[in-house]
């Protein structure tokens, strides 16, 4: 479960706030968009369960842990806890797609075999198995992201938070994109998405949360609302 009680959030010696007043309660297992203009606080919510930022007041819970009291040295055992996709992608332009999967896994100490046995897993539940020797910049922007989500799942999260990963994508290939992180959700895996794409968040008909000057103005079910 994630909670958040009474956050807000200013940064540095501004008063305004970028968050005010968010309590919010996401179940293990949902699927849920953060929706809202920009300059909204969508950023600033992601950052914040990112443990990237601390909150100015209140609580965050993830998991059971109020991560706002993690130490510093704890943060990276934390964040192995979650998968982050990103509009961009960010993969190693210098490692194959089996290389750049298999170095998260290196990153928190798997054993070789573990390795042998999960990334051609990750790869054919992404539909890459074909690609696995390609390096990034020989493959689609579709395809990247695939990758990407791969990198994102390879280590079992609680929780994957996506920061507009269809943001690039024409509509077709993100619907693609949409399909697969649905199917990841329908396992178990909690996900928190941050975008702007109206037509995706009705298609996919769930949790909409809505900022509006770091506000939750809507919280439901099923796409966009007129007050959104
Ligand atoms: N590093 C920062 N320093 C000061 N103010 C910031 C900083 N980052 C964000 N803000 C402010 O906080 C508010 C929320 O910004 P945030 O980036 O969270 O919005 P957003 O909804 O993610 O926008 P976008 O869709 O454009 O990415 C805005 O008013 C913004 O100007």
């Amino acid at each position: 479960m994630i909670k958040l009680n009474g956050v807000c959030k200013t940064y540095d010696k501004t008063e305004h706030l970028a968050l005010s007043d968010i309590d919010i309660c996401i179940s293990k297992g949902e699927f849920v968009f953060i929706v809202g203009k920009s300059g909204a606080g969508k950023s600033t919510f992601m950052k914040l369960i990112l443990k990237e930022l601390e909150p100015s007041t209140g609580e965050i819970h993830v998991d059971d842990q109020d991560i706002t009291k993690i130490k510093r040295r704890h943060i990276p055992f934390y964040r192995r806890k979650l998968g982050i996709v990103f509009q961009d992608f960010r993969l190693l332009s210098d490692k194959t797609v089996y290389e750049n999967i298999a170095f998260a896994m290196e990153i928190v100490e798997t054993s070789t075999a573990v390795i042998k046995e999960s990334v051609p897993n990750a790869l054919k539940l992404v539909g890459l198995s074909h690609r696995a020797h390609y390096f990034p910049d020989q493959l689609s922007g579709g395809e990247q992201q695939r990758v990407a989500i791969a990198r994102a799942i390879i280590n079992n999260p609680y929780l994957i938070i996506c920061d507009e990963p269809t943001g690039n994508l024409d509509p077709k290939t993100s619907i693609g994109i949409m399909n697969l992180l649905k199917d990841i959700n329908a396992k178990g895996t909690t996900v928190i998405m941050a975008t702007h794409d109206k037509d995706i968040v009705d298609l996919m008909q769930m949790r909409v949360i809505a900022l509006h000057g770091g506000k939750i103005v809507s919280d439901k079910k099923g796409g966009y609302h007129s007050e959104d």
